[in-house]
């Protein structure tokens, strides 16, 4: 399995500049690339990527996707003096030439395609590539806001004819409209195009009817584009983090791409001039983990927008920090979407319903039956989604913003990329290499260590001194994880329950305010969660119930779908939410006999999950089959993106019952909310 991140970075790309006075081009400078890569440095994040050099994209590298005559007229400019540049500048809205730009132009069409090459060759599992010019404005036949080659575009294209790959996925996190990469692929079924963007009921730039969420895409590629404006600025980290748990990341793991890109501007976050939006540098983090889920983390992050440098270089870094799989911050702000983006989400859902499987059951409500746009409740006002402390720039924005994000970067706990894994004693057969290097065997502890820190704490819990030994491996992971020696761990024992109730007590008396336990298969124990400090999600098959889901205890009655995995609804739609709404400080994961779910939706939950308790996750196995063990420590190391299977769509009933769960946790739990007509 390929490891390593790659780094594409040439200074050459800086050599394109303003020449005359353009208010609107002014904000696209050369610092952009040279502050985020100092920033990177300043972090020691350039010396653990691999770095790779860019190149110049050739003729007909371009004309995968564009026309001649823009080849032919971007080329011309190389030889034009200041008052020629001007003139042709003035052809395209928002773009001006230099004498370089058309060099740095094809430099940054060659980075983004040195990078598909090391992606797609095994050479590194994913990376980054700085470059500027931008690209995902530009079309076949023009160049457009501040773009002049489509970079990802004809990353997609040359990944196409090179390596035969028949599904892509791009993801657009720019504040702004890739209307260029929309008109490309509207037609193709091949590339998933997802972009989210300021958009104010079409007064922000480029203004264009075919932003909005009802452009799905034209002919065979209807369904395949995937447009959620934003009609508000003050956008935050909980609305971006709806806008992927409810309707991006549905639809790319229904997709199942091969690989994917992203056109990564950093306008969407706070402080950014163009963006007004409020979301903080480590929720890029949070996108970039989820994305390298797909594909078998094969994953080209390719900047285009971003124009505070401060926020520019912070998102950049937390990034690439990502993709180094360092151990996530936590995601900072209220974990609750405003009403106008659950809006937004909830017509991109209705929008889609025809096209997708996954949506094809959830009730998209009053939406779907409305013939035009104009019956929308539309939120009239325009203000800010929400006014944070950090409020958008003001008369002297720029250093308001720098002190908000100095002190803000402070306050980001970066957990301390330790061992990842611990686990005791695991099976013989389980050979070296089939596990992650990060796999660290501890010892058990020793008995009467075990019996001083049980009996002090747990006697009530360990009816016979038969059951102290298993507890020891539990334990003594956990104090690994607790005192940061590791990050997650794997307890083996004979009764998942037991291990379960002292662990979580354990964590609570370490000082813990929220543990979140999963507890997949038959169970007896179920601690008190009435404080609140617990928070249980059982998935067990149905003859399991009797017990009705609470705020802190909700059950989830799930028996896998035997030739697939339909488990990625439930655990998108319902336990990612639930579970970063709840923010815990550890995460357990506990396995019983009789476990309704297949390795591959367990794998999923741990891999989804991680972002969360800094990467702190407790396994807990019951079941001694050694592919899930196997397969548990490969999705906590983190080493190698799990295979979560074939995709299959949940039953009525299932689906039926999210909702349900849905309707009536979504208060609790406001993460969960996706559609505003069910009485927020
Ligand atoms: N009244 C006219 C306003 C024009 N504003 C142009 C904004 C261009 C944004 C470019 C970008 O950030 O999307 C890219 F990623 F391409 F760089
Ligand atoms: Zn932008």
């Amino acid at each position: 399995m390929a490891s390593g991140t790659a780094l594409i970075y040439d200074e050459a790309m800086t050599r394109h500049k303003l020449l005359w006075n353009d208010p609107i081009c002014d904000i696209e400078v050369p610092e952009r690339l040279s502050a985020s890569y100092e920033q990177l440095q300043c972090y020691h994040l350039v010396e653990r990527c691999i770095p790779v050099p860019a190149r110049e994209g050739s003729e007909e590298e371009i004309l995968l996707v564009h026309s001649s005559e823009h080849l032919e007229a971007a080329k011309s400019t190389q030889a034009m003096n200041e008052e020629e540049l001007k003139r042709i500048s003035g052809n395209y809205d928002s773009f001006f030439f230099h004498p370089n730009t058309y060099h740095c132009a094809r430099l940054a069409v060659g980075a983004a395609l040195q990078l598909v090459d090391s992606v797609m060759s095994g050479k590194v599992c994913n990376g980054m590539a700085l470059v500027r010019p931008p690209g995902h404005h530009s079309q076949r036949n023009a160049a457009n806001g501040f773009c002049l080659f489509n970079n990802v575009a004809i990353a997609a294209e040359y990944a196409k004819l090179k390596y035969g790959l028949q599904r892509i996925l791009i993801v657009d996190w720019d504040v702004h409209h890739g209307q260029g990469t929309q008109y490309i692929f509207e037609e193709d079924p091949s590339v998933l195009y997802f972009s989210w963007h300021r958009y104010e009921h079409q007064e922000f730039w480029p203004s264009l009817k075919e932003s909005d969420y009802d452009a799905v895409g034209l002919g065979k590629g209807k369904g395949f584009n995937i447009n959620l404006p934003w009609n508000k600025v003050g956008m935050g980290n909980s609305d971006y983090l709806a806008a992927f748990f409810h309707v991006l990341l549905p639809m790319a793991f229904e997709f199942d791409p091969e690989l994917v890109l992203v056109s990564s501007g950093y306008d969407s976050g706070i402080g950014d001039p163009e963006g007004q939006m409020n979301a903080t540098p480590e929720v890029f983090a949070h996108l970039t983990h989820f994305l390298m889920q797909l594909a078998h983390g094969k994953l080209c992050v390719i900047l285009e927008g971003g124009y505070h440098l401060r926020s520019l270089s912070e998102s950049v870094c937390m990034t690439v920090r990502t993709l180094l799989r360092d151990p996530l911050p936590q995601v900072t702000g209220e974990m609750a979407p405003c009403l106008s983006a659950i809006e937004s989400i909830q017509n991109v859902r209705a929008a889609h319903k025809p096209y997708w499987k996954w949506l094809t059951y959830e009730d998209t409500s009053f939406l779907h039956n409305l013939s035009t746009k104009s019956d929308l409740v539309k939120t009239a006002d325009t203000n800010p989604c929400r006014d944070d402390e950090a409020k958008i720039t003001d008369s002297n924005g720029t250093d308001r913003i720098e002190r908000f994000l100095e002190l803000h970067m402070k306050n980001i706990v970066f957990p301390v990329p330790p061992i990842k894994t611990a686990t005791t004693e695991l099976k013989a057969s389980a050979d070296p290499n089939t596990f992650p290097v990060h796999l660290h065997v501890v010892k058990e502890m020793d008995k009467n260590e075990l019996e001083a820190l049980v009996s002090d704490f747990h006697a009530d819990l360990v009816e016979a001194n038969k059951t102290l030994l298993f507890l020891g491996s539990t334990l003594t992971i956990l104090d690994k994880i607790l005192k940061k020696e590791v990050c997650s761990g794997i307890a083996e024992s004979p009764a998942a329950s037991a291990s379960v109730a002292v662990a979580l007590r354990h964590s609570l008396h370490f000082g813990f305010q929220r543990v979140l336990c999963i507890f997949v298969g038959d169970t007896d124990i179920m601690p008190s969660t009435e404080d609140g400090k617990i928070l249980i999600i059982h998935v067990c098959k149905k003859e399991q119930t009797g017990k009705s889901s609470s705020k802190h205890y909700v059950v989830l009655n799930w028996k896998e779908d035997a030739d697939g995995n339909d488990f990625f609804s439930a655990v998108l739609g319902f336990i990612l939410p639930v579970a970063y709404s709840y923010q815990p400080n550890l995460i357990i994961i506990a396995v019983g006999a009789n476990r309704s779910l297949g390795i591959s939706g367990i794998s999923l939950i741990i891999g989804l999950l991680q972002g969360l308790a800094e990467s702190r996750i407790l396994a807990v196995i019951e079941d001694t089959d050694i592919n899930l063990m196997q397969s548990v420590a490969k999705a906590l190391a983190g080493a190698s993106m799990p295979h979560f299977g074939v995709h299959v769509p949940p039953t009525q009933e299932k689906v039926n019952q999210i909702k349900k769960l849905r309707n009536q946790l979504q208060q609790d739990w406001k993460m969960l909310q996706c559609s505003v007509n069910d009485g927020i």
